[in-house]
């Protein structure tokens, strides 16, 4: 399937000058829906994982799915104030604008191998916090796996473990 032919773009959302990917005209059709999730899925073939994280909110349509298919648990990572539990947080700088992101303390054991999905690959500031926040508890980053690469903004250049980093639609 070409997946780009089901992802619209619009131009300068949420501000000039960014082009956005927007997945839901994806999700909406749900032939399409479960194929990339199954693609997904088939690029951490043979990855040793014991939990899927993924941050809010589009981390959470990708890797959720995910996460049943592998029948893996799902881990939220989320935007400031959102989490009940004692947490960890950081603040990051992202293609549009700044933000905060915190993960429950008791979220992940330590030693835990832990795979990153999400929807989108830009600048790398969401994927590099999360990966802070999962390596404050003591998680092994395992992988980190996205629907959609912007892979002219570099974002694999913020990600400094020596695992795989997929993605399955490439602009
Ligand atoms: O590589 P980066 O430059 O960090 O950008 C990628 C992130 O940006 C988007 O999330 P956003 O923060 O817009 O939140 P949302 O999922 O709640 O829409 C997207 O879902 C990624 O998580
Ligand atoms: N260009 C973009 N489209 C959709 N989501 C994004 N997140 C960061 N940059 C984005």
């Amino acid at each position: 399937m070409d997946f780009k032919q089901k992802i619209r773009v619009v131009q300068d959302f949420p501000k000039e000058g960014i082009r956005f990917k927007d997945i839901t005209t994806l999700m909406k059709d749900g032939e399409a829906y479960k194929l990339a999730i199954s693609n997904i899925a088939d690029l951490v073939t043979g990855l040793d994982v014991d939990v899927i994280v993924g941050p809010e909110a589009r981390g959470f349509v990708i890797g959720a799915p995910l996460a049943i298919h592998l029948g893996k648990g799902f881990v939220p990572v989320r935007k400031s104030g959102k989490l009940p539990g004692e947490i960890v947080e950081s603040a990051y700088d992202l293609e549009y604008g700044k933000d905060t992101l915190a993960i429950h303390k008791d979220a992940i054991e330590p030693g835990q191998k832990v795979l990153i999905a999400d929807d989108l690959l830009a600048t790398g500031g969401t994927i590099a916090t999360t990966i802070d926040l999962i390596e404050k508890l003591g998680g092994i980053v395992v992988g980190c796996v996205f629907l959609i690469e912007l892979t002219y903004l570099d974002g694999r250049d913020k990600i400094n473990g020596d695992y795989p980093v997929h993605s399955l639609v490439k602009y």
